[in-house]
């Protein structure tokens, strides 16, 4: 029998999993790490810290399954995108990592538009200048910590980073490199016209691969580490939205789904570079070779419900019982609406459809009735909401779906999954399998090393569908109202925000 491994280095955790070539889980692991917010809108991450998760995850599902390491073929990697990973010339990492919701780079976008145009900028890159995406970064750098910038040799990204200490390759693929704002996304390689009006170094980016592509394999050095074997291939891989989009069988037109991890998506495949002209959603190459795909992306969803967590519900603490699933179970006996409270899921900032860094969080209507459980509920509708500000604009754009999957760690929880589809007015389906990007990327792992004969063909034969909500009449029009109210909050607050930030 022959394995694959995929592994999907997340904002909050890396989880691993270990697949048959029938893509029958084996073992997982999963080890989480901290985010730093060293300012207000600041995000950063230790790049060491998803290599141990990603060394020790590795381990645990090779002790646990007991498969001798020859017979894992591929591994496929998935990450968090747009974060910003330096490394000096002796392949030392020089800063913690700017992740993907920092947005600190507001100058830096201005900077870039001006250097480059923003019609220009947006027929190469198929997008808008922005702070959660890696060019603005790596200028902030340049502007910020000259001293650092002039020790780097090489820029990766997250799940390329741990690309390189696997197998000593630097390497990316199409759809990641999308969200560095430096590709040529209709063309799908690095574009030389921006490289050279940003004055970057093309030497200090990666070689560019499509995402099922061999990108090197496990060296001396990380099999020794790790117990892999050095005859196990590494193939591209991809930015965790289009590798979950593999995972969910999103590889045809007409085709959606919605995740909420730290962040919260909804994506839509396209075969072409279909483009918003307002910029408010994402144009990037996705995961099956030549098509590309359109996603809005909300920047605090699971963030919002573990920031309660953390802060809030303290006290939903059960011996042997996930907090998550408390809080669950609360706001579940709250009814639609959560008593007229409306949160908005803005702590840090919003990119679709506001761009717009400053904005922050609110919960507006709070009243002596309110408890901890309305809390939960309105957050989890509020990022419902803004889920569907992002599904609306894909509406705007002629992609219409009749039915939605959902995934991310949010998509385990059968309430919010229900809201959506009370939002979205479109069934919301999840799969049997819950690995969501880490089946994708070993679903890549499976087509460059042989065992699957395409993308497309493997997750029409692999993907199986589990459970479905069907829209409730009477919440699908409370809601309808709902967002309504929820998006003249955010007109009303516009300027509000903005003296805010200037305070
Ligand atoms: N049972 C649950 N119900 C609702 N939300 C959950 C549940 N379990 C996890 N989450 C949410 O999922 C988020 C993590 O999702 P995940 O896809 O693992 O994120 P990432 O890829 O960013 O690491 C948490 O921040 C939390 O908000
Ligand atoms: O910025 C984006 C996509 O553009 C985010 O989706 C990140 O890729 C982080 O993902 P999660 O950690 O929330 O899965």
């Amino acid at each position: 029998m022959n394995y694959l491994l995929g592994l999907d280095i997340g904002t909050s955790a890396t989880k691993t999993v270990l697949f048959n070539e029938h893509m029958q889980v084996e073992a997982t692991a999963s080890e989480n790490y901290p985010l730093y917010q060293p300012q207000n809108g600041w995000a950063e991450q230790n790049p060491i810290d998803w290599y141990n998760a990603s060394l020790h995850t590795i381990q645990a599902v090779l002790a646990k399954s007991k498969v001798a390491p020859d017979a894992i073929k591929g591994i496929g990697l998935s990450g968090q995108m747009h974060g910003l990973v330096m490394l000096d010339s002796n392949n030392a990492v020089i800063r913690p990592s700017i992740i993907w919701c920092d947005q600190r780079t507001a100058d830096e976008c201005k900077e870039i538009t001006k250097e480059i145009g923003a019609k220009r900028l947006i027929e190469i890159t198929a997008n808008p200048a922005l702070t959660g995406f890696t060019a603005s970064k790596i200028l902030w750098v340049r502007n910020h910590e000259p001293q650092n910038y002039a020790k780097c040799a090489h820029i990766l990204l997250p799940k390329d980073y741990i690309r390189f200490c696997m197998t000593g390759e630097y390497a990316t693929e199409v759809s990641d490199a999308s969200g560095m704002q430096l590709l040529d996304i209709p063309k799908r390689c690095w574009s030389d016209e921006i490289l050279e009006k940003l004055a970057i170094d093309k030497k200090l980016l990666a070689k560019v691969y499509e995402s099922p592509d061999i990108t090197g394999y496990i060296s001396e050095k990380f099999a020794k580490a790790s117990g892999l074997s050095t005859k196990t291939a590494v193939v591209g891989g991809a930015g965790d939205n289009a590798a979950a989009a593999i995972g969910t069988g999103i590889v045809k037109e007409g085709r959606a789904f919605t995740t909420i991890g730290t962040s919260g998506v909804v994506f839509a495949h396209t075969d072409k570079p279909l483009i918003d002209p307002k910029g408010r959603v994402h144009t990037f190459c996705c995961a099956v070779p030549g098509c590309w795909h359109v996603m809005g992306v909300t920047l605090a969803a699971g963030l919002s419900l573990k920031w309660c967590r953390d802060n809030i519900a303290t006290d939903f603490k059960e011996k042997d019982k996930d907090p998550y699933v408390l809080m669950n179970e609360a706001a579940a006996k709250v009814p639609c609406g959560s008593d007229k409270l409306i949160y908005l899921p803005y702590l840090m900032g919003e990119r679709t459809p506001h761009l717009d860094p400053e904005c922050r969080g609110v919960f507006f209507g709070l009243s002596a009735i309110h408890t901890k459980a309305n809390m939960i509920r309105a957050i989890m509708e509020g990022v419902a909401y803004s889920l569907s500000d992002c599904y609306d604009v894909l509406k705007e754009m002629g992609i219409t779906v009749n039915e939605m999957m959902a995934c991310g760690g949010g998509g385990k929880s059968p309430l919010w999954r229900q809201i959506l589809s009370d939002m979205f007015a479109c069934k919301v389906k999840t799969l049997t399998a819950e690995e969501g990007p880490a089946l994708g990327v070993a679903i890549l792992a499976g087509v460059g090393t042989g065992i699957f004969k395409d993308v497309v063909s493997a997750c029409d034969e692999l993907i199986k569908v589990g459970s479905v909500c069907t829209p409730i009449q009477a919440e699908q029009m409370y809601y309808k109202k709902g967002h309504t109210l929820y998006k003249k909050l955010y007109t009303q607050l516009k300027d509000c925000y903005h003296d805010l930030a200037n305070l």
